[in-house]
């Protein structure tokens, strides 16, 4: 294989794997394991369908560098001006949920050590390492997030090691579950399967060649696939579906998570190592994502790019999610949802708006995502179900998961 398709595949798996890590088992002890792992499927498909179709349209637009640039050409200024908003409500509502997730966690990493702070201030310092990293430049973001990377598959292998023989089989059943919690469900799986602002680049990085890139999205989409299952069954079969349960619904539910895992090894450190293992998790999807949202603003309001223009745009991009982690309690899963409305308009209604006037036009090269006229129906239903079970969730006819 050559290797940018296989840098391609690392960075779609890397942009995907993130919050869904923590989140995901919560979700499963609600739904259970077997309807867990079933709508995963699903989401997964959704997913991996809407990065196949933005990668036809990239290609029908050779001379555009990113969405923004293959929208003006197929869509016009309103339907860039869509993209916009979505993408910001997306990054926002990103930011808000790591945010969130970060400073409980290093809430619990200093309560260990008898320092005990109120979420506002954890939350402000988490904002303010990752400000510093991203100001600091691109080049700096980017090695950190390879070693992060790179540390936290070592300790998740490490840790699900240490814990299958802790996995009781009684634990892991696959009992049924409400039709609306499956429903209600939906968004936050979704989000997890999200990396779709990676498309254009792996498209331009293996030089549109459809064999290459399909390799890139449905390998690099199917390892995020398969450690979430395995992570899943290892932290139910480990903790048991009825105590995960109870902290799906506390505020801190991601600490509660961590610290009950750490309860189950005999080695001291054990739950500094699935503490790290959370921050490094949150911690390369945070700084991805900032890092696009950061460059983002930069252009959209011209800011310079020395060191004052650089601290203006980053209050730019972290102020907003700050306040909403702090002022909405419990947000992480919450957040998490949010993001998935504006991730169904971004990688499922867009693309097929683009493939749609792409193949009217003719303009399609030999390339084309198989399924027709009915697979773009369908991604469209079952993209409309997401959004439809995240306002459910707002207003209270679902029930809501964290
Ligand atoms: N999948 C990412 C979230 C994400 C969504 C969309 C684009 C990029 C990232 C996570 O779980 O953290």
């Amino acid at each position: 294989m050559k290797s940018q398709t296989m840098g391609s595949s690392l960075l779609v798996a890397g942009t995907s794997i993130g919050a869904g890590m923590l989140a995901l088992p919560l979700v499963a002890a609600l739904t259970g394991l077997g309807w867990g792992v079933f709508l995963m499927f699903l989401m997964w498909g959704l997913s991996t369908y809407g990065g196949l179709l933005i990668a036809e349209a990239c290609r029908a637009c050779p001379e555009a560098e990113n969405l923004h640039g293959v929208m003006g050409r197929l869509m016009g200024p309103v339907g860039q001006g869509i993209a916009i908003a979505a993408m910001l409500f997306l990054y926002y509502s990103l930011c808000a949920a790591y945010i969130s997730g970060g400073a409980n966690v290093l809430g619990s990493l200093l309560a260990k050590e008898g320092v005990h702070l109120p979420f506002r201030i954890t939350a402000t310092l988490v904002v303010l390492l990752v400000a510093i990293l991203v100001v600091t430049g691109t080049r700096v973001v980017d090695v950190v997030n390879r070693v992060m990377f790179a540390l936290m598959l070592a300790l998740l292998l490490y840790i699900v090691v240490s814990l299958l023989p802790e996995v009781s089989l009684s634990n892991v059943v696959l009992e049924n579950s409400a039709p609306r919690i499956l429903v209600a469900a939906l968004p936050v799986l979704y989000t997890s399967f999200g990396y779709h602002c990676a498309v254009p680049t792996v498209v331009q990085y293996v030089q549109g060649k459809p064999h290459r890139f399909r390799y890139a999205l449905i390998g690099g989409s199917s390892l995020p696939f398969g450690i979430y299952v395995i992570w899943m069954i290892v932290v139910i079969g480990v903790v048991s579906s009825a105590t995960v349960i109870s902290m799906a619904h506390s505020p801190d539910g991601v600490t509660s998570l961590m610290d009950a895992i750490g309860s189950h090894s005999r080695t001291a450190s054990f739950d500094y190592m699935i503490s790290a293992f959370a921050a490094f998790a949150l911690g390369t999807s945070f700084l991805g994502v900032a890092l696009g949202l950061f460059d983002y603003l930069a252009e959209v309001f011209g800011r310079s790019h020395g060191i004052w223009g650089r601290i203006e745009t980053i209050t730019l991009t972290l102020l907003i999610p700050l306040l909403a982690a702090i002022f909405m309690p419990g947000s992480f899963v919450t957040a998490l949802g949010y993001a998935a409305i504006a991730l169904v308009i971004l990688a499922v209604f867009i693309p097929v708006a683009l493939v749609w006037k792409v193949r009217k036009l003719h303009m399609e090269e030999p390339y084309q995502v198989a399924g027709g006229i009915p697979a773009l129906a369908g991604a469209i239903i079952i993209g409309l179900l997401v959004i439809g079970a995240q306002f459910g969730v707002i207003s209270g006819v679902l029930p809501s998961i964290g």
